[in-house]
């Protein structure tokens, strides 16, 4: 009998199964679609079993069967799982690798208590070279079956620096898929954090492709450490099959999405979280889609500080940190709303290797959150405000010299007028206050006495 399934056999899935196969645990495989399953078939040994029939994979695995589904998420994930449900005994588990929506985990997850199944809904990131070689996993749902599957999870996990798995076990219902979903909110702000430097590099600085890669390697090196901006640098060097040219040069300049960003946004404002550096990134996408491509090019013949570089990377440094807080204070509504316990270090480990966002900088976001000690905001731990205090002057010039040079910088303005806001004692939204209760008798608080006040600020004709 094999020791765990996989339903789904496109790049995450067949990865996964070879993952679980290559760390000594025996795994079925099975897609409706059959030449997935040939595909997989390639690797038949005793300890890998493709499989072309729903009985044929569910009879093959040991109770309780531990079944990962690894399909796109929506709809053929509730297909796939009224199909499981007559096959399957009480206590077997099903676990939901996918890009699913939390809303529609919650759902699934009581949905098959009643039918005495485990659900679990767990994050995957990793892309396909993590999916085989050890991706960061966020799983949620019933903390028994959790334990149930864990020795597989925790061996098919990245292992962070020291050797600790990518893997633990994050909270009740949907609460994996939410950490996934900001998980990728964060990976669109950095994306975009990293597209305005760039633009910046080439526009501003006039820096050739292969010098931006070097200045991004170079990065790599130091605190920046990130394998969003080891790919950056492997990018900028990559010639294009079709031409002489970078491929980068010849990519059409309109982001795509799925949506899970967007998802954290749209929860964002359900829960009143102000993550304005993701919103801007979620936008941004939008923004690529809808310009007119008439405009005039920008061009800039200004001057150029001879510290715009070092400038840029500390710019990035602390806008990428500026991410990663919005989406711990996120986290930090979240479990307060949805009466979740997140283990916020957890978090941080599970996302310091094989995932997408991981960089060095979550070592220490660990070490922020450690010893459960609780941040409203991650720039409250002395790491992070000595890194603001050190590093704003710089993102401060960046923002100056782009939108002196006429260049976008919507995610670096957003990171910011965040600092610029998030511990300031006099925003001016009294004046909005004011004004509510003038046209909408909204009434207001003060800040020198209790109770609620209204102000007759005309007199009636
Ligand atoms: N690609 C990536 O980098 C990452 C992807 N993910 C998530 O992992 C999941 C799988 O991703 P990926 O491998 O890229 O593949 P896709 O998201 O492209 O999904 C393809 C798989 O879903 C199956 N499928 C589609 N509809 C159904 C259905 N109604 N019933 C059963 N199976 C169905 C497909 O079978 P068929 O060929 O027959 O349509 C195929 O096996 C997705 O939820 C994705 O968001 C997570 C992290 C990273
Ligand atoms: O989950 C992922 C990485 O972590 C997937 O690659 C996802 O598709 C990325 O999001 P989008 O397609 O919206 O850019």
């Amino acid at each position: 009998m094999q020791q765990f399934g996989v339903i789904g056999l496109s790049v995450m899935g067949k990865n996964l199964a070879l993952n679980v196969r290559n760390h000594g645990f025996s795994v079925s495989g099975f897609s409706i679609d059959k030449p997935e399953v040939d595909a997989l078939a390639k690797y038949e040994d005793d300890k890998l079993k493709p499989c072309y029939t729903w009985e044929e994979f569910v009879d093959s695995l040991e109770k309780p069967r531990k079944i990962l589904v690894q399909i796109m998420a929506g709809d053929p994930v509730d297909q796939t799982i009224q199909k499981l449900i007559p096959l399957l005994d009480k206590g077997d588990i099903i676990i939901d690798g996918g890009n699913s929506n939390f809303h529609d985990t919650n759902r699934r997850y009581h949905e098959l208590k009643k039918h005495g199944l485990h659900f679990i809904g767990m994050g995957v990131s990793g892309g396909e070279e993590g999916a085989l070689n050890g991706p960061a996993l966020m799983p949620g749902g019933d903390k028994e079956a959790y334990e149930e599957a864990a020795p597989i999870l925790t061996a098919m996990a990245a292992k962070t620096e020291d050797g600790r798995a990518c893997v633990s076990y994050i909270g009740p219902e949907g609460a994996g898929h939410y950490v996934k979903m900001v998980h990728n909110g964060m990976e669109y702000a950095i994306m975009q954090e990293i597209s305005e430097v760039y633009d910046i590099m080439r526009k501003v600085a006039h820096k050739s492709n292969k010098e931006m890669a070097d200045i991004f390697a170079e990065w790599d090196k130091g605190d920046l450490n990130a394998y969003l901006i080891e790919i950056a640098s492997q990018v900028l060097r990559q010639k294009d099959d079709l031409t002489d040219d970078d491929v980068i040069d010849h990519i059409l300049n309109v982001a795509s999405y799925k949506g899970t960003g967007n998802w954290m946004l749209e929860d964002a404002i359900k829960l009143g979280t102000p993550i304005t550096v993701v919103a801007e990134a979620v936008l941004a996408r939008f923004m690529s889609k809808a310009t007119t491509r008439e405009g005039k090019e920008v061009v800039y013949d200004g001057e150029v500080a001879s510290d715009l570089i070092d400038n840029l990377g500390k710019a990035m440094y602390l806008a990428q940190i500026v991410a990663y807080a919005q989406g711990f204070q996120q986290l930090t509504m979240a479990a307060k709303a949805y009466d979740w316990e997140l283990n916020y270090p957890a978090i941080a480990q599970n996302w310091e290797a094989g995932c997408i966002i991981h960089a060095k900088t979550l070592y220490h976001i660990e070490d922020a959150y450690a010893d459960g000690k609780q941040l409203d905001n991650l720039f409250q731990d002395p790491y992070f405000a000595g890194v603001m205090e050190k590093n704003l002057p710089a993102l401060r010039a960046v923002v100056k010299l782009a939108a002196e040079a006429g260049v976008p910088t919507p995610s670096f303005s957003a990171a910011l007028n965040y600092l610029e806001s998030i511990f300031n004692p006099s925003l001016p939204a009294n004046m909005i206050q004011a004004q509510r209760d003038y046209f909408g008798a909204h009434t207001y608080y003060r800040n020198d006495r209790e109770g609620v006040y209204h102000t007759e600020w005309y007199e009636e004709k």
